[in-house]
C-alpha cells in the first residue's frame, strides 16, 4: 500500500447523445475526497444529464465513472450508503411532516431518529420538524431534500442545482449548510448556473456548455488567467478623465453620466495614487469573474 487515497469520484470520457443531440460529449473529471466541486453552465449545457450519469442514475453511452474506486451503474448496492442524492421536491412522501420525512429516509438506512433531528437542525429546519412538507417554502424544502440527501451520513453528496429558484436570503442560508456539510468532511459535486455563487463556494469547478467542459481550475485561478484588467469606479468630477489617464498604471480611463472608470492591470499603485489625491470617496473597484472567463471562453455573454 502506498497509503495514496482512492479519489472520491473519476469520470474519464462518458458520452450521452439523445438522437442527434450530443447532450454530454466526451466529459472528464476527478474529484478529490473533501473537495467542493461545482459543474457550472447554461440551461441545457449537459449538467443534470452529467450529474445522473455520475451518480448511476442513467446510463452513458461510453466511458466510465467510479465513486470511491466502485462503479455505480449497473445500480452498485455497495455503494447506495455511501452517497447521497438530493432527491427532487416531488420526491417526498405525501402528508409527512418535515421530521417524518427525514425519520422515514433514515429509517431505510438504519439511521436514528436522533440523527435525523440532527440533520434537521443542520438545515435549520428544527423549527419545522411538525410542519406538513406541502407547507413548507420553497427553500425549506429545498433543505429538507438536502437533509434527505445527507440523513445516512455518505461520505459524497450530489445536488443538483440547490439553489435554484431561491430568493437571495434562502440561497445565502443554503450556502452556509453547504459549508457546513463540507466542514464535516464530505466530498461535494453540485451544479449550478450561478457562475457568482460557485465562485464563492466551490473549490473546483467546471464549465461546462453544449456538453463540454470549456475549462476546469479553482474559480479563482481561471479568473487569474484572464490576466483581464481591474475596474476602479469614481464617482464622475472628482478627478478629470485626462487626470486619471496620466496616473502610473493606467491602462485608460471612461466617463459616463455618473462615473468615471480607469482600467489598470495595476491596481495597488493606482489605488494609492488615488489616495494620494484625496478621490477614494464612493470609490468602487471590481475585479473579472467567471462570467468573464465564460465570455472568454465562447465568445458569448452568459446567460444562466
Ligand atoms: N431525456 C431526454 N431526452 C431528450 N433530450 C434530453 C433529455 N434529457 C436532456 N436532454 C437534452 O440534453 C441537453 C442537456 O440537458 P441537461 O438537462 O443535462 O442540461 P443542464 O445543463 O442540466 O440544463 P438545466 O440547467 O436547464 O437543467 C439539453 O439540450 C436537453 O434538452
Amino acid at each position: 500500500m502506498t497509503g495514496a487515497r482512492i479519489p472520491a469520484v473519476v469520470v474519464a470520457d462518458i458520452r450521452k447523445s439523445y438522437g442527434e443531440l450530443k447532450a454530454v460529449d466526451g466529459v472528464s473529471f476527478t474529484v478529490a475526497e473533501g473537495e467542493f466541486f461545482g459543474i457550472l453552465g447554461p440551461n441545457g449545457a449537459g449538467k443534470t444529464t452529467t450529474l445522473e450519469i455520475v451518480e448511476g442514475l442513467r446510463k452513458a453511452d461510453a466511458g466510465q465513472v467510479t465513486l470511491l474506486g466502485e462503479e455505480p451503474w449497473p445500480r452498485n448496492a455497495k455503494l447506495l450508503p455511501r452517497i447521497g442524492v438530493q432527491l427532487q421536491a416531488s420526491s417526498f412522501f405525501e402528508k409527512l411532516t418535515a421530521r417524518e420525512q427525514l425519520q422515514t429516509f433514515g429509517s431505510l438506512y438504519g439511521v436514528s431518529r436522533q440523527t435525523a433531528d440532527d440533520m434537521l437542525e443542520l438545515v435549520g429546519l428544527t423549527d419545522k420538524a411538525n410542519v406538513q412538507e406541502n407547507k413548507l417554502s420553497g427553500g425549506q424544502r429545498q433543505r429538507l431534500s438536502i437533509a434527505c440527501a445527507l440523513v445516512h451520513d455518505p461520505d459524497i453528496v450530489f445536488l443538483d442545482e440547490p439553489t435554484a429558484a431561491l430568493d437571495p436570503q434562502a440561497r445565502r442560508n443554503l450556502w452556509d449548510v453547504l459549508r457546513a456539510i463540507q466542514a464535516r468532511g464530505k466530498t461535494i459535486v453540485y451544479t449550478t448556473h450561478y457562475l457568482d455563487e460557485a465562485e464563492i463556494l466551490c473549490d473546483r469547478v467546471a464549465i461546462m456548455d453544449r456538453g463540454r467542459i470549456l475549462a476546469m481550475d479553482a474559480p479563482a485561478t481561471l479568473v487569474r488567467g484572464l490576466n483581464a484588467p481591474t475596474h476602479v469606479v469614481l464617482q464622475k468630477g472628482v478627478l478629470t478623465r485626462e487626470a486619471a489617464r496620466g496616473i502610473t498604471g493606467v491602462e485608460d480611463a471612461h466617463e459616463d453620466e455618473v462615473s468615471l472608470t480607469i482600467s489598470t492591470r495595476k491596481p495597488a499603485p493606482v489605488l494609492s495614487a488615488l489616495a494620494e489625491r484625496g478621490t477614494l470617496d464612493g470609490l468602487q473597484v471590481r475585479t473579472a469573474t467567471l462570467e468573464d472567463v465564460f465570455l472568454d471562453l465562447t465568445g458569448r455573454e452568459y446567460r444562466a
